[in-house]
């Protein structure tokens, strides 16, 4: 039996968690994290499982009293970045879903995952075919260089560029090769027009009520393009990853950045 607490246990894909738990047998809720409910029980929230497990504000109070295997986080970036920490902190394997994390807090949590010889899982998307559709667009780069990523999500979505259109461009970085992409005097007459820019590549980052989470990755040729695409319709697409990831997650020893390094 796997211990677990979630972290955002209202929220869409918290929620979502909680139903993971509900129906996976070596899955226990022990307890859950948020910014309300202090001390009330999981099944008195309207609309979540019926969990006896406890709710904590203090994420430090429910590490400490529940001392659970796992704490999975899908939260907001400053709240998933402390939340990570402490789990590391107390010897708990975090695995976390929240996004929005820069390059110094990633660096910073895998020294902490590594000196406390802790596995952690941090993947920016848990959709199995998002995975593939970033290590496609990874194997596409090498034949062409010209690419840019349009992703596309609901309304409510605080971090932009996406975590999975951020960590796609650093798939494709590390194959691409050194690339000046479009007209060396082109000029945005609206600033933005281009996007954001990693290591060169354009991210066009669309918010729509109606989406959910969708990314294509288009590459351009001498007459032809390749386009990439992935759509989650449902946030149990990105179930089967938790679950994998809250299975693996005590194997492992430090940081694992990305579900394809759990990936067969
Ligand atoms: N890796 C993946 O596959 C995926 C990652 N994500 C990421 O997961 C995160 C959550 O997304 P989503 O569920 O859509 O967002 P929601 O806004 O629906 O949920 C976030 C939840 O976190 C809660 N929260 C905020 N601050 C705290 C805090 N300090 N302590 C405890 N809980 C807190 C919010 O509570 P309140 O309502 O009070 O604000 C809310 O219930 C995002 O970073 C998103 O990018 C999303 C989908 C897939
Ligand atoms: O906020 C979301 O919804 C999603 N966030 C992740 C991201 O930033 O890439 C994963 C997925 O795209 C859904």
């Amino acid at each position: 039996m796997i211990k677990i607490i979630v972290a955002g246990p209202r929220g869409k894909m918290g929620s979502e968690a909680l139903r993971l738990i509900e129906k996976t047998d070596h899955f226990e809720l022990v307890g859950a994290i948020d910014r309300k409910y202090n001390g009330r029980k999981v099944k008195e929230i309207t609309g979540l499982p019926p969990f006896d497990a406890p709710i904590y504000t203090s994420a430090e109070q429910a590490l400490h009293e529940l001392e659970p295997d796992v704490l999975i986080d899908l939260t907001t970036p400053d709240a998933g970045y402390y939340h990570t920490r402490l789990a590391l902190e107390n010897n708990v394997s975090p695995v976390v879903g929240t996004t929005g994390f820069s390059q110094e807090q990633l660096n910073m949590l895998g020294h902490l995952a590594e000196e406390k010889e802790i596995g952690a899982v941090i993947a920016p998307n848990f959709a199995v075919g998002a995975v593939l559709m970033m290590q496609f667009a990874r194997w596409a780069a090498r034949y062409f260089p010209d690419v840019e990523i349009i992703e596309k999500h609901h309304d409510q979505k605080l971090d932009a560029p996406s975590g999975t259109a951020v960590k796609t461009a650093e798939l494709i970085q590390e194959v691409r090769s050194e690339k000046q992409q479009g007209h060396p005097d082109e000029k945005e007459i609206v600033k933005g027009s281009r996007g954001a820019n990693i290591h060169g590549m354009h991210i066009h980052s669309v918010r729509l009520p109606g989406l959910i989470a969708h990314q294509e990755v288009i590459f351009g040729g001498t007459g032809q393009t390749l386009t990439i695409r992935h759509d989650s319709y449902h946030r149990e697409s990105f179930m089967t990853g938790v679950k994998l990831a809250v299975e693996q997650v005590r194997k492992l020893n430090g940081l694992v950045y990305g579900l394809e390094n759990l990936l067969e």
